[in-house]
């Protein structure tokens, strides 16, 4: 079953030259339920465009995105901010956590403005959440107190604590060290498969991309699809994928 659907999406913007910019050229993209997609792309390639495009935050300048085969476009301002709220959950390179929060309290944050079901079982979904991502010890520990790796496990629990039917990962393992980043992808992966959310991961590191099922690469805004057995096959540095 298709949960998002791209159809020949571009993004320009004007540059103060009033010369247009097409950052995003005739993306298309299908991303059933429960899939896992990587996208590959160097700096600059138009990553985080897309990435904006796919989190709703941003409209495309042509073409179509269908969420739920519904045109995303249509949805008005509040419907929009609810659908994103309820069914998408982000993952950001550097965890971006409340500080000051303790790790509970920022994996609560998201149900704050959760239907009533989840508002009033707030507390206890949280400390579920921790518990699958191993930090049931951890909960009341402040994010500057906590490891890398246990500050991106505080951000999973986040991201999944609605149960979104798409999580967005943003470079996931771009502020851990090797190790700790295969460990926290593979939780990901684990915790998104788990809960049936499909999960779509933009990072430079073929390794990380190579835990998806399927892999595309962003090149100047065209988006193609990758035989990742060959790409690691030829054990090219990481950012050539
Ligand atoms: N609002 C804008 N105005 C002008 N140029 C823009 C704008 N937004 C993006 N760009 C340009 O579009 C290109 C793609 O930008 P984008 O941020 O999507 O790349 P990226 O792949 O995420 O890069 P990085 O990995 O370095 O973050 C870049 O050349 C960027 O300078």
């Amino acid at each position: 079953m298709t949960l998002l659907r791209l159809e020949q999406v571009t993004r320009s913007v004007q540059l103060p030259d009033a010369q247009p910019l097409e950052i995003l050229k005739g993306v298309n993209l299908v991303v059933d339920v429960g899939d896992h997609v990587s996208i590959v792309g160097r700096s600059g390639s138009g990553k985080s465009t897309l990435l904006n495009l796919l989190g709703m935050l941003d409209d495309p300048t042509s073409g179509e995105i269908f969420f739920d085969d519904e045109p995303v476009r249509a949805l008005r301002t509040g419907q929009r901010d609810r659908k994103r709220g309820a069914d998408i959950g982000f993952i950001f390179q550097q965890f971006n956590l409340l500080p000051g929060r303790t790790a509970l309290e920022n994996v609560i944050t998201p149900l704050l403005y959760a239907p009533a079901k989840q508002f009033w079982s707030r507390r206890r979904l949280a400390m579920e959440m921790l518990d699958r991502v191993g930090l049931s010890t951890r909960m009341d520990s402040m994010p500057e107190k906590l490891s890398g790796g246990e500050q991106q496990r505080v951000a999973i629990a986040r991201a999944l604590v609605r149960r979104p039917r798409l999580i967005l990962s943003d470079e996931p393992t771009g502020a851990l060290d090797i190790e700790t980043g295969e460990s926290v992808m593979a939780l990901l992966d684990e915790v998104a498969e788990q809960s049936g959310a499909a999960l779509i991961t933009i990072t430079h590191d073929a390794n990380v991309a190579a835990l998806a099922r399927r892999h595309y690469r962003l090149d100047s805004g065209v988006l193609t699809g990758v035989d990742i057995t060959k790409a690691l096959a030829q054990s090219v540095p990481e950012v050539t994928l």
